[in-house]
C-alpha cells in the first residue's frame, strides 16, 4: 500500500537537522564510479529512490554496490555489460549521465532515453552533440542510443545552454578520451565542482570546475577513494523555507550558505534573518513574511529553479505580491494547482506566476505532482490550519530520504502514513 505524508499546520519550528548528501552531486558521481578500479566509498551517500536506481543500474552492469551504515561501497572492476534496459533507464533523468561513463569504460554503450520527464521536455541534444564531437558514433533507433567509438580525442566542446547534465556527461567522456577536453559554456552549479573533485580523487585531472570552461586531461588511469558527497543546498532551501512558511528558530548543520546564497537573499528580504557559521545555517523567520522582488530562475550561481516552489510556498501567506519567472523548464509550475486547493492565491502566465498573500491556508488533500513541487505542499502545509494529506509521496522519496523525519527534528507535526481508501 502506498504512503502519505500527513502534516499538522500552525506549529512553530524549532530544531537542529543535518543535511543530507546531494542528490545532484551522488547521481554523477555514481555513474563516474565506473571509471574508477577499485572500491569506491562514498561518505554521507544520501539513501534516495534516485540512489537506489543508480544501485540498481550499477549491479546489472556486474558492479558491486552495497550499504556500510550510511557509506555506499562501490566496485566496478567487475563490469561485464554495456547496455541498460529501457526499465532502468526511465527510472530517473539522471540515467543519461551512464552514457558517457560507459562510452569511456567500453568503446561502446546500448541504452534507451532517459526518465524523468514531468517538468517537460527534457532533451538530452547537447549531451549527444558533445560526445559527437569527442568522437562518438551514435545511432538513435526505434527509441534505442547505440554508441559507438573505439576512441575518443579530446578536443574544445562548446555548449549551446550550460546543461548540468551535459557538462557532467562530458566530463566523464573526456576523462577516457586521448588528449585534453574543454568544455565550453559549461555548467557552474557546485555538483559539477563535486563530480571533478570525486574524479580527481580517483587520479583524474580535471580543472576548471565552477568557472564555464572545465579542462579534462584524459587517459589517466583511475582508482577507487573515499570521498564525502557535498551536502545538499536544494534540500537546505527547504529546510529555510519551512522555517520561513512556519515561523521559527532552526539550524541547518553542514548547510553551506556559498551553495545557496540567491536562496537565503530572498528570505532575508522576505524578512527571515539568516546567519552562516562553520557549521551551517541558522533561520530565525519570526513574523509574516514580505513580498520579495522577482524571483528570477537562472543557472548557478542564480537563482535554483530546483528552489522555486518551495520558496513559492514559504510566500503564500506574506504580505504582498511576488513574481515568479522559471526560466530553466517548460512545465515547473504544476503544484500551483495543488498549493491554490489550500487556499492561495496565484496565477500563472506562462513562465510567470505571480503569488499574492492570503491572511490563511486551510488543509486539504493534495497530491505531489513532482519532486520539489511535493516538498513545496509540505511546506506550505505548516502553515496550514489543520491536517494536510500529501500523496504520491514516491516523487519525495527520489530526492529527500525522509523529508517527515526531518520535519520533525525541525519541530513539525509530520508523519508517514499508510494510505486508505478514503485518502
Ligand atoms: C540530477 C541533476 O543534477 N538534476 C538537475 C539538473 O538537471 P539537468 O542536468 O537535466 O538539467 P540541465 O541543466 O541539463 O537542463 C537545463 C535546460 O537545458 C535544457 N537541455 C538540457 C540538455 C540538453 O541536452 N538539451 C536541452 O535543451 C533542458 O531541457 C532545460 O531546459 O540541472 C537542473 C537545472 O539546474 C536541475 O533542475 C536538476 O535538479
Ligand atoms: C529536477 C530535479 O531532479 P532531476 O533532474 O533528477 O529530475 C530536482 O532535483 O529538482
Amino acid at each position: 500500500m502506498s504512503q502519505l505524508l500527513s502534516v499538522r499546520g500552525g506549529r512553530r519550528l524549532e530544531g537542529e537537522v543535518t543535511i543530507q548528501g546531494a542528490k545532484n552531486s551522488v547521481l554523477p558521481i555514481l555513474a563516474a564510479t565506473l571509471l574508477a578500479r577499485g572500491q569506491v566509498a562514498l561518505l554521507g551517500c544520501p539513501r534516495l529512490r534516485d540512489v537506489d536506481a543508480s544501485i540498481r543500474i550499477l549491479r546489472h552492469l556486474g558492479c558491486d554496490a552495497h550499504w556500510e551504515a550510511d557509506a555506499l561501497a562501490v566496485d566496478t572492476t567487475a563490469l561485464r555489460r554495456c547496455e541498460i534496459s529501457d526499465v532502468l533507464m526511465r527510472e530517473m533523468r539522471s540515467s543519461a549521465i551512464f552514457l558517457g561513463a560507459i562510452l569511456a569504460r567500453c568503446g561502446q554503450a546500448d541504452l534507451s532515453y532517459p526518465g524523468g520527464c514531468e517538468l517537460g521536455p527534457r532533451p538530452i541534444d547537447l549531451h549527444l552533440a558533445g560526445l559527437r564531437d569527442l568522437g562518438a558514433e551514435i545511432r538513435e533507433e526505434g527509441g534505442f542510443l547505440h554508441c559507438r567509438a573505439d576512441r575518443l580525442r579530446g578536443r574544445e566542446v562548446v555548449l549551446r545552454m550550460p546543461s548540468v547534465g551535459a557538462t557532467e556527461n562530458l566530463m566523464l567522456a573526456a576523462c577516457g578520451a586521448e588528449g585534453v577536453t574543454v568544455i565550453s559554456n559549461a555548467a557552474r552549479e557546485p555538483e559539477v565542482v563535486d563530480l571533478q573533485n570525486f574524479l580527481n580523487a580517483c587520479g583524474a585531472r580535471v580543472s576548471g570546475a565552477g568557472s564555464s570552461a572545465v579542462s579534462i586531461e584524459g587517459g589517466q588511469d583511475l582508482h577507487g577513494c573515499t570521498y564525502r558527497v557535498m551536502p545538499d543546498r536544494i534540500a537546505a532551501a527547504t529546510y529555510l523555507c519551512a522555517a520561513a512558511s512556519a515561523g521559527g528558530d532552526i539550524y541547518l548543520r553542514g548547510a553551506e550558505e556559498g551553495h545557496l546564497s540567491t536562496v537565503t537573499a530572498a528570505l532575508r528580504e522576505a524578512g527571515c534573518t539568516v546567519t552562516a557559521d562553520s557549521g551551517g545555517i541558522r533561520a530565525l523567520c519570526r513574523e509574516r513574511l514580505r513580498a520579495v522582488g522577482p524571483v528570477q530562475t537562472a543557472p548557478y550561481p542564480g537563482f535554483p529553479t530546483d528552489a522555486q516552489a518551495v520558496l513559492m510556498a514559504a510566500l503564500l501567506r506574506s504580505r504582498g505580491a511576488t513574481v515568479f519567472e522559471e526560466n530553466i523548464f517548460e512545465n515547473r509550475y504544476r503544484h500551483v494547482d495543488e498549493l491554490i486547493r489550500m487556499g492561495a492565491s496565484i496565477r500563472v502566465s506562462g513562465r510567470v506566476a505571480v503569488v499574492t498573500g492570503v491572511e490563511r491556508l486551510h488543509s486539504a488533500p493534495v497530491r505531489c505532482t513532482d519532486l520539489r513541487g511535493g516538498a513545496a505542499l509540505c511546506v506550505a502545509a505548516l502553515a496550514a490550519e489543520g491536517e494536510t494529506r500529501v500523496s504520491q509521496i514516491c516523487h519525495i522519496d527520489r530526492g529527500y530520504e525522509d523529508l517527515a523525519r526531518d520535519l520533525r527534528a525541525l519541530g513539525a507535526d509530520a508523519v508517514r502514513v499508510e494510505e486508505t481508501e478514503n485518502g
